[in-house]
């Protein structure tokens, strides 16, 4: 009987994609092939166009949160491209490609420039950055006169002080044609820790590098080759429209060196179109073209015909596409890929699968489809490397994400497109949302092209040419995964119920999911009457686009908290649609793929983590005497006696602290004056009596001295902690009773960085409240975005200012016993947790059985709870 009927295994792409569904890479998974070959030894090189090589098949979209100049070099550095989107002036276009191809290193900072004339009212005005440079006219075109460091205006104590009044000349400036290694060498042959690279050609400073810089850089996965220009520089591509006044635009590419142009369409099949591919092909001929977007062979057949060096593919494929809801018109990214790339290889024009890529599988499918490169937005916009800023949004970090057809993009363009002609109306095809936070492209695009060639090797393939060559031979076979058409864009999830049923002693769990389409397509730009729609960023009951692995972990953490489970470890065996006039039921059916029930750690249960500063993560270096007799001393005057100075402060401080709470807040009183109220109050209580003159000398000394780093030490663990923190995804937040100068100076001169070891800052002196207040817990859990109390643990040093009044709102609190204080065993004798420090909190956070409460033994051998 086998003889007669041969097993088949799945089907051949030809077959598949030839019976009349549009499939996304969702709906399709390839069959294992056979593996003669290691991981290491698959190439990922490839080409974009008829004449552009890259190392690496990964495109940077031409959207403008995605692709400017940090992004181009940082792709261009990891051998893959970036588009320059053209949502801005020609001009705008020109310097951001020329920022780009001016750099050396994977690297582009935002250097800050004033004038002379200029004040420096706070640590803010330094940004993140270790200086701000003075030129004439404070840009970065006009002659540089010199710098203000951040470390010696932080001294100084000055606040509100002129620009060219504590200006320093430029000691040591580097070159920024300097590659990575001459720039390291550099910084050390000068034994500085920063400097400005200067542009050879005009001296006009391009970034800053520090030393910080070259241990980041140093530490990233290497990959292939840098994709270079035949000038040598980064290769960067320029996206432009096909309008006649982009006949302009293109002039200003063509100068800045741009080593390619896209046509950017969502249809590209236009006269316009074809007419502007011929037209840059006469003017440039040297110059390669991609045109796009396509998703059928028709299309693509035309515009190979205008002369094409590359074609773009997708049409309402992408994570923040409403185009095939607003016009019904587009095509399943897999069947594109597939259908545009067998056409496209008859005529050697390379393909990029544009959009729709969320994890290195979708890269698998694309490249083995026929792509030779693909585009990507939503997976690169969380990147260091993205335009804009990120924010905190329902606790997490994240960046601004928009679709180019969205209204606020389209409003913001300077393209006659849009506003040019204000007569026409604007539809909006695309939505704006935001992605979570990714770190640097630098990072983790080497290891997702990692787990492409992983995915390779599986298929048997050894290059993306040999992929192309297996499925074109029908030796690669593919199946379809149903229900995923049903899920294909914007969707909003409701669960509905999660049963867990207990068959042949395996436990199954049913979950219900009400997929809720909700019509964003038409929400944006008012269309059915909404005003505006935005995207969530995932969890908190909405996901970003649905693919099959985050589909179900996320209805997992979420059902398993809605019945409070703690059991996890799950395969899914199955998903059952079932359409309805607007709702889709989903049954997913889950199969514990471990029977053993283990416990969570009690990382997992967290978002955030608040910590205090003094005594918790930094220490007090040396007596406050110190301080005061080298004041004394600068001034010409013998030691005030340590003691007396002591407890003359303690009780002026007390005092101050009572009459002017939060360093003077609702009083308004500037912090320079709550303090110098406060150092003659303790002179005074101390017996010292100095006239004005003499007094405002010393006083001075004493206040840069404490708005510096000097008198303060960080704990070894404390900077290792907050990243480690972070790196796992919790939100790190300050509580500390403190004035401005910690979070603007002290901080970041101890290397306690806003963006890097903390996300945002409670203090009391910005605040108007301070501990034991509970109300400052309360703004912290606001300024976490509103997430709830048990999803925190507070960790601090004080039972009165910490502990009790952050359990008090219901978070979770423990207490760091640095200094082996004898209250610490009546701390753990009232049931709080003590800890020794922060590495013993690692461990405690990330036991396994934490979640209980009694995974760690405190230092005296007592098991303690939260
Ligand atoms: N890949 C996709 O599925 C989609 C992408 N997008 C993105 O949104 C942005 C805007 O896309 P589109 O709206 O398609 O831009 P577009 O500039 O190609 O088209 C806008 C409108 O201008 C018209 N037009 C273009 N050139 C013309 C000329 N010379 N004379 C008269 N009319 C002309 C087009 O026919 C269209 O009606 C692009 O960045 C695109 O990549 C937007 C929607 C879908
Ligand atoms: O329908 C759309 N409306 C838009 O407003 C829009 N903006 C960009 N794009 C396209 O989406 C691609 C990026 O998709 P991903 O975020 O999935 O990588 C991009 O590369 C584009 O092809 C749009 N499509």
């Amino acid at each position: 009987m086998d003889g007669e009927h041969p097993i088949e295994d799945g089907f051949a792409a030809a077959r598949l994609f030839n019976q009349g569904y549009s499939y996304t890479y969702d709906d399709v998974i390839f069959l294992p092939h056979y593996i003669d070959f290691p991981t290491e030894s698959v190439s990922l090189s490839t080409k974009l166009t008829r004449n552009i090589d890259l190392s690496i098949p990964c495109v940077a979209s031409p959207m403008d949160t995605v692709s400017e100049s940090s992004m181009a070099v940082s792709m261009a550095a990891l051998g893959g491209i970036a588009i320059v989107h053209y949502n801005n002036t020609p001009s705008d276009q020109y310097s951001i490609i020329r920022s780009a191809k001016s750099r050396r290193i994977p690297f582009a900072s935002d250097p800050i420039f004033k004038s002379p004339s200029d004040f420096i009212g706070s640590g803010d005005d330094f940004a993140s950055s270790p200086c701000v440079f003075v030129t004439r006219n404070g840009d970065s075109k006009s002659e540089l006169l010199g710098l203000v460091s951040r470390s010696n205006w932080a001294k100084s104590g000055e606040i509100g002080i002129r620009v060219g009044d504590c200006m320093e000349a430029v000691a040591a400036a580097g070159s920024s044609r300097y590659d990575f290694d001459q720039a390291a060498s550099f910084l050390a042959r000068n034994e500085v820790d920063w400097a400005p690279l200067v542009s050879g050609d005009d001296g006009e400073v391009v970034d800053v590098f520090s030393a910080e810089d070259v241990e980041r850089i140093r530490g990233f996965p290497k990959l292939g080759l840098p994709s270079l220009g035949a000038d040598g520089d980064f290769m960067v591509g320029a996206a432009m429209g096909t309008r006649e006044e982009d006949k302009e635009r293109l002039e200003h590419l063509v100068r800045a060196g741009a080593n390619v142009v896209v046509l950017d369409s969502s249809q590209g099949n236009s006269i316009y179109q074809l007419e502007m591919i011929k037209y840059v092909k006469r003017r440039f001929p040297e110059l390669d073209v991609i045109g796009g977007n396509v998703v059928t062979a028709y299309q693509a057949q035309n515009l190979i015909q205008a002369g094409v060096d590359g074609l773009r593919v997708g049409m309402g494929s992408g994570s923040i596409c409403t185009t095939q809801e607003v016009c019904a018109v587009g095509r399943g990214q897999a069947t594109a890929v597939y259908k545009v790339a067998s056409i496209a290889s008859q005529s050697g024009v390379p393909v990029i699968a544009d959009g729709g890529i969320s994890n290195s599988g979708h890269i698998v499918k694309a490249l083995t489809l026929g792509a030779s490169t693909v585009m990507m937005g939503s997976f690169l916009a969380g990147s260091n490397e993205a335009p804009g800023a990120y924010v905190i949004q329902d606790g997490r970090r994240v960046k601004k994400y928009r679709g180019m057809g969205s209204l606020e993009a389209m409003m913001k363009g300077s393209d006659a497109r849009y506003l040019g002609d204000k007569s026409k109306l604007k539809v909006a095809q695309g939505v704006v949302g935001a992605v979570a936070d990714k770190g640097s492209v630098l990072r983790f695009i080497p290891y997702t092209m990692h787990a492409v060639k992983q995915g390779f090797q599986d298929l048997g393939a050894s290059s993306i040419q040999s992929a192309h060559e297996l499925l074109r031979s029908s030796v690669l076979r593919l199946e379809i995964i149903v229900a995923f058409m049903l899920l294909e864009s914007v969707y909003s999830f409701d669960l509905l119920k999660l049963i867990e049923i207990e068959l042949s002693s395996t436990t199954y769990v049913l979950v219900t999911l009400y997929a809720v389409r909700t019509g964003a397509a038409q929400v944006e730009g008012g269309i059915h009457g909404l005003v505006s729609y935005e995207k969530k960023s995932g969890g908190g009951g909405s996901i970003n686009k649905v693919d099959i692995h985050g589909l179900w972990r996320f209805t997992l953490s979420w059902g398993i908290a809605k019945l409070g489970l703690i059991s996890f470890g799950f395969d899914l065996i199955g998903i059952i649609g079932v359409p309805s006039v607007k709702l889709y039921q989903l049954a997913i059916i889950l199969k514990p793929c471990q029977t053993s029930v283990f416990t969570m750690s009690f990382l997992s249960k967290l978002r955030c983590i608040t910590i205090d500063v003094t005594g918790t993560l930094i220490a007090y270096k040396g007596e406050l005497g110190d301080y005061y007799c080298m004041a004394a001393k600068s001034v010409g005057l013998p030691c005030p006696d340590y003691k007396r100075m002591h407890e003359g402060f303690k009780t002026a401080y007390s005092d101050m602290a009572k009459k002017y709470p939060c360093f003077g807040f609702a009083a308004k009183m500037p912090n320079i004056v709550w303090w110098k109220t406060c150092v003659r109050d303790s002179f005074v209580r101390a017996g010292y009596d100095y006239d004005e003159e003499t007094f405002e000398k010393v006083f001075r000394r004493i206040y840069s001295t404490f708005g510096s780093a000097a008198p303060y030490t960080v704990f070894p663990d404390s900077q290792p902690f907050l990243r480690w923190a972070r790196e796992r995804g919790l939100m790190v937040g300050i509580v500390s009773n403190a004035e401005y100068r910690y979070k603007d100076v002290i901080l970041p001169a101890l290397g306690l960085n806003q963006g890097s070891e903390w996300d945002f800052g409670v203090f009391s002196g910005l605040e108007g409240v301070e501990k034991p207040n509970p109300r400052i817990y309360e703004i912290a859990l606001e300024r976490a975005g509103n997430i709830a109390p048990e999803e925190v643990l507070h960790i601090g040093d004080s039972m009165r200012k910490d502990y009790l009044p952050a359990r008090s709102v219901g978070m979770h609190a423990l207490l760091l016993d640095r200094f082996k204080t004898p209250d610490a065993k009546s701390w753990s004798q009232s049931g709080a947790l003590v800890l020794p420090g922060l590495v013993e909190t690692q461990a405690w956070l990330t036991a396994e059985n934490s979640s209980n409460g009694t995974a760690f033994s405190s230092q005296d051998g007592q098991v303690s709870s939260l």
